[in-house]
């Protein structure tokens, strides 16, 4: 570390963690730290995961105090480790999407009056007129869903405006829920933050302005007319937009510069220079994609609880079975999303069915791998033998929107004809391959309208994959996302993989405080990014041959899928 350059500081508020990453002008990391919820907190608060649930309702919420708490451990545990918080010129963040945080009229006081004798915890309860933040696999709201669909006609329309059909963790049908749920709370609400929104607010002292690319998460900001829904505030409301508006506030537009100087508490408690700016914080998935700089046919696969696919790109394509959101920091991009509440808990089932042999060294994936790299793709050994699909639902699914369950069918590998369902199970040790085969064709199948041929004579596919989040670690779940994914670059591991968003938060905070006039985040990053020692290869990616078989069968994915919808669909 240089002993005077400034630092940056990226936070990441997800489900389970609040995690800390101080980084120089050059992008090297300095110092990181993070609290565990479960770990730190779990008795006080008695949550699990990160969350409370209240099963009877499909609630999920998570306990605002604790996260005040956990943002002064957190500066704790920097100082801790003697990080020079004094040298931080600018903080930026990264925050689980969709959750939404209830201020009540004491907020800006107390905000603005913070002394730092006390911790956060202590001085700010009377500011939320509401102790729970709604919580992304929360699933009280299909009411509310239908009448965001019925109000702008059908969920292509509804897609169109907002980026997204109708979703139960969107903040908009929450916020819509909480109104008739708590009236009371309702009315004694002076301001609602997102969570991004809503941590940048504790640095500033001072209510922070809803973020560009975030707000795409609520199902109420029309993307196209850049500005609040008239109708759907107007449906969100019950009738009186106008307050609903003023709660939501400004949403700025800008995803650098700063909004003002951090608070004085910070200053005193934690030494932070008086001249550190704060930022507008953004949504973990967007903060994703500013963790290395993205190319166009690029793709980012996040495997974490839930998997997630992200990519950046020009055009606005919005369909009801995935997301649009503003892109964080560059105006006229998008990001293009879809995010599986299926992902690492899936596998974890497939993987415990499996025997576990003493030899395994206490690795719970051994035996997982073993068989996922010893089956061939599809488990087609020899011409004429029939391709095997399947979907491994152990959770209801976002899309497609298809109730718990598994199912397996067979079809013809060459061209996908004759899709059969099999009713009895085929062998738990094929599974291990399948579940990791239909998690990536349900991606490929929802994303080949945003990829074409990155080169002459090679078939449309992303350019390089990369892969964060903790399956990344994987090699059987990273070779056969490759062999199906494609990559005509390779695929790649981000070597900070669980930090990604955090890390994201931080270049973004770099980039905010030190751009040039009309320098692009990409621009910026790109000059100072290095992929030595930040990225790993990890498969060749695309395959020729192997990528064409899985195309074979994309066409009879698809109709398992539909036919699955038939009768299985979420209601
Ligand atoms: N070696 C591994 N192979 C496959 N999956 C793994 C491995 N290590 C961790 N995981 C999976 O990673 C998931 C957690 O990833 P992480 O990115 O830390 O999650 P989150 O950000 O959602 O809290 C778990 O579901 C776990 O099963
Ligand atoms: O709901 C979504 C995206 O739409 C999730 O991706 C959340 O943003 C989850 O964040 P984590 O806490 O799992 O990182």
């Amino acid at each position: 570390m240089s002993d005077n350059g400034p630092l940056y500081l990226g936070l990441d508020l997800s489900t389970q963690q609040l995690k800390a990453i101080v980084i120089q002008s050059d992008l090297s990391i300095v110092s990181s730290a993070k609290v565990d919820f479960d770990q730190d907190f779990g008795s006080k608060y008695s949550i699990k995961k990160g969350v409370l649930v209240n099963e009877e309702e499909g609630e999920v919420f998570a306990p605002v105090a604790l996260w005040l708490e956990s943002l002064d451990l957190v500066l704790q545990r920097l100082q801790e480790q003697n990080t020079p918080l004094n040298r931080i010129r600018g903080i930026s963040g990264s925050c689980q999407q969709h959750g939404s945080v209830y201020w009540s009229h004491e907020a800006e006081k107390l905000l603005s009056g913070l002394t730092a004798d006390k911790p956060l915890v202590d001085q700010l309860t009377a500011a939320f007129s509401h102790p729970f933040a709604p919580n992304w696999q929360d699933h009280s709201t299909q009411h509310e869903c239908d009448k965001f669909e019925e109000t702008m006609g059908t969920p292509e329309r509804l897609a169109q405006a907002t980026g997204s059909a109708a979703h139960h963790r969107f903040t908009g049908t929450q916020i819509m829920r909480l109104r008739r749920k708590l009236p009371d709370m309702y009315a004694s609400t002076s301001r609602i933050s997102l969570v991004s929104s809503f941590l940048a607010s504790l640095f500033l002292g001072a209510i922070a302005p809803m973020d560009i690319s975030d707000v795409c998460g609520m199902n109420l900001w029309d993307i196209p007319s850049n500005n609040w829904s008239s109708p759907l505030l107007d449906l969100a409301s019950g009738g009186s937009p106008e307050p609903l508006r003023a709660k939501l506030g400004e949403v700025r537009q800008d995803g650098g510069g700063s909004m003002g100087n951090v608070s004085s508490y910070f200053v005193k408690k934690y030494n932070f220079s008086p001249d550190c700016g704060v930022a507008p914080f953004t949504g973990d998935n967007p903060a994703t994609i500013l963790a290395l700089p993205l190319r166009p046919l690029d793709a980012i696969v996040s495997l974490g609880t839930s998997t997630t696919f992200l990519m950046s790109t020009p055009v606005y394509k919005p369909d009801p079975s995935y997301h649009f959101f503003n892109h964080p920091t560059s105006p006229g991009q998008y990001m293009f999303m879809l995010c599986y509440k299926n992902g690492g808990l899936a596998r974890e089932k497939v993987r415990d069915v499996l025997p576990r042999p003493a030899a395994s060294g206490g690795d719970p994936w051994e035996s997982f791998n073993r068989h996922a790299l010893a089956t061939p793709p599809l488990d087609v050994h020899k011409e004429g033998d029939r391709a095997k699909l399947g979907l491994y639902f152990y959770l209801p699914e976002i899309v497609p929107n298809i109730k718990a369950g598994t199912w397996r069918y067979t079809c013809d590998a060459k061209d996908g004809g004759d899709l059969q369902e099999v009713k009895e199970t085929w062998g738990e040790e094929i599974d291990a391959r399948a579940i990791i085969e239909s998690q990536a064709l349900s991606m490929r199948l929802r994303s080949q309208k945003l990829v074409n041929a990155p080169r002459e004579g090679l078939p449309a596919q992303p350019g390089r994959v990369y892969l964060v989040g903790g399956g990344s670690l994987n090699p059987a779940i990273t070779r056969a996302l490759g062999d199906v994914l494609g990559g005509a670059d390779g695929v790649y591991k981000l070597d900070v993989g669980g930090n990604a968003c955090a890390l994201g938060g931080a270049y973004k905070a770099v980039w905010a405080f030190e751009r040039q006039k009309g320098e692009t985040f990409d621009e910026l990053i790109g000059k100072r990014w290095k992929e030595e020692g930040a990225i790993q290869r990890v498969d060749e990616g695309y395959k020729k041959g192997v990528f064409e078989r899985y195309g074979n069968v994309l066409g009879a994915f698809e109709r398992m899928e539909e036919e699955i919808l038939k009768v299985a669909k979420n209601t």
